[in-house]
């Protein structure tokens, strides 16, 4: 598991070093210039989607040096490490096997010397008869009535998976069919949520790993609470609630069925989970065989990563350029930009599937690293984002690579919409790559019939260095097999990333200090006298809260 060199001190470290200086002096424009092949030398097809990685900042050497890099960090080998069930969480002494949720080949996969591949396959079989009777209909509620509207509550991976996947495939949802999330312990949200529903018609799916996190069993009870005051009887419950967890003490504590449940195992990180039974309320919304075609496309892209060589290995490509600007650019932050509406949830969902993997500076030996590690993952989809956040990209004081994703043909074929959605989404990367020089711009000017003196004026403000580099993915169309495949190429980014930053990508122990504190905290809400406590600061916002509250 360990590096037996770490990474800022591999040969090929060393080499990238030197070579990001001569790099760094060249423009994107200029590389063009010089290399006229380079969409075909920088570019790898998978299917329905294609990879252009020609607008970055690379030649074919920094290409060799960053896969030197990924063979001195040992990746091929972790990448088996993996798929075999390795425990490479170490921390939660855990194997990683989201690749085995979707493994549609049913080669067995051990854990701790047992195939887990009939487990998997008995829960799609359940989820595929439950989704089934509810699209169908044939699954009633309390008095007869069918399902309109299915309500996950889930919170981090037990929800963001499943929201961004039925927005980005809500033209495949059924008619007649609503889902809704809530995940937000603000009371607001199951308030909002629920105002409009008809608890005879309406089914929750309790979804936590875990079934013990303070939201999602606070929003669970909220909705029991809702319902019971409608149906009454106890008894009812089953008919309106499923549970979908690791953990079945805690289901059937919290009084659900364990008929109505769906597990799954510990070996499915939460923010790699919408393949488990998580994705049940996307099976309900799409139907079971779209879920099918989504657990296929990823299953294609694992085979992919699995076994294609690094120099033509997608999210391997992808991990390594990632890697280029964090560490040798000094890029902070990563930017995801789909043109697509239905993709508005997708760079939110690697919020969490990023951000929260490779989040970490202790490294695997258990010490800090000296080097930066996981990006910051933010985006919009376009064009909105055009008009809101890209005048920093074009002309901001920062290295900001960012991911255009793009369909070429549209769900929503209106008139003239998707051509100049796509004149957009080809026009900004050509716009981040060549910028406009200050001839180009003194020269608008002029054609404009501006006097000298305001040429002068505002041609510094109107010159775009270029030289920002880009990805562009475009795909055939959003399709459940294509967005499959496009969760497991960044899925599988990120794993890429944790090896070269030799930290443990898996386990996420930053996000439980917060919430140790808010358990001390909340008992001192329950009563109006002061505190004194915590530090002047956290003193002074509760004691001011509780003057106001
Ligand atoms: O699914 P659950 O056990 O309810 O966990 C929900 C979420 O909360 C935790 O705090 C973690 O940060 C997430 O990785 C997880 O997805």
């Amino acid at each position: 598991m360990l590096q037996s060199t770490p990474f800022d001190q591999t040969a090929a470290y060393k080499k990238l070093k030197t070579h990001h200086k001569t790099i760094s002096q060249k423009h994107l424009k200029d590389l063009f210039l010089e290399d006229p092949d380079r969409h075909r030398k920088f570019s790898i097809r998978f299917g329905d989607i294609v990879l252009d990685y020609s607008k970055n900042r690379i030649t074919t050497r920094t290409r060799s040096y960053l896969i030197q890099l990924a063979e001195e960090c040992g990746l091929s080998d972790a990448i088996e490490q993996m798929f075999s069930g390795e425990k490479i969480n170490a921390t939660e002494g855990r194997s990683v096997l989201h690749t085995a949720l979707r493994n549609r080949s049913n080669t067995p996969v051990l854990v701790d010397g047992k195939d887990v591949m009939p487990d998997v396959n008995e829960v799609l079989a359940k989820m595929k008869d439950f989704s089934n009777k509810v699209r169908s209909g044939s699954w009633k509620g309390y008095t007869g009535k069918e399902i309109t509207d299915i309500v996950n509550i889930g919170i981090g991976g037990s929800d963001l998976g499943p929201v961004m996947v039925t927005e980005a495939l809500k033209s495949y949802g059924k008619k007649g069919l609503n889902v809704h999330f809530v995940s937000n312990v603000d009371g607001t949200h199951i308030a909002e949520t629920v105002k409009s529903l008809n608890p005879e018609t309406t089914l929750f799916m309790i979804a936590s790993k875990t079934f013990t996190t303070q939201e999602t069993m606070t929003n669970a009870l909220t909705a029991r609470g809702w319902f019971l005051e409608k149906a009454g009887e106890e008894e009812h419950v089953k008919k309106h609630f499923v549970a979908i967890s690791t953990n079945r003490a805690e289901v059937e504590k919290f009084g659900i069925d364990p008929e109505n449940m769906f597990g799954f195992w510990d070996w499915v990180g939460g923010r790699y989970s919408l393949w488990s039974a998580i994705g049940l309320s996307i099976a309900c919304f799409i139907g079971f065989q779209n879920f099918e075609q989504l657990l296929a496309g990823a299953h294609d892209m694992d085979n992919h990563f699995k076994t294609t060589k690094l120099e033509r290995n997608i999210p391997v490509i992808l991990g390594l350029l990632g890697v280029w600007y964090n560490n040798f650019f000094d890029a902070q932050t990563h930017a995801i930009l789909p043109y697509d509406q239905y993709l508005h949830r997708f760079a939110a969902y690697f919020q969490q599937g990023d951000m929260e993997s490779n989040g970490k500076y202790v490294g695997r030996n258990g010490e800090a690293v000296n080097y930066q590690t996981g990006p910051v993952i933010w985006g919009e989809p376009g064009t909105n984002g055009q008009h809101a956040f890209y005048q920093l990209i074009h002309q901001g004081t920062k290295v900001i690579p960012a991911d255009f994703i793009a369909p070429a043909v549209s769900h929503n074929p209106i008139g003239e919409h998707h051509k100049m959605l796509l004149s957009n989404f080809f026009a900004q990367t050509e716009a981040l790559m060549n910028g406009k020089t200050y001839e180009e711009a003194s020269e608008e000017l002029k054609k404009a019939g501006k006097t000298q003196e305001e040429i002068d004026f505002l041609t510094p403000f109107k010159v775009f260095q270029g030289n920002k580099p880009t990805n562009s993915f475009l795909v055939k169309k959003i399709t459940p097999k294509v967005l499959g495949s496009l969760l497991a190429m960044y899925e599988h980014k990120i794993f890429v990333q944790g090896i070269i930053w030799n930290i443990f990508s898996f386990d996420q122990w930053g996000v439980e200090l917060g919430k140790q504190l808010a358990n001390k905290i909340y008992p001192e809400l329950q009563n109006d006298w002061p505190v004194s406590n915590h530090d002047s600061s956290t003193n002074g916002l509760i004691n001011q809260y509780k003057r106001w509250r």
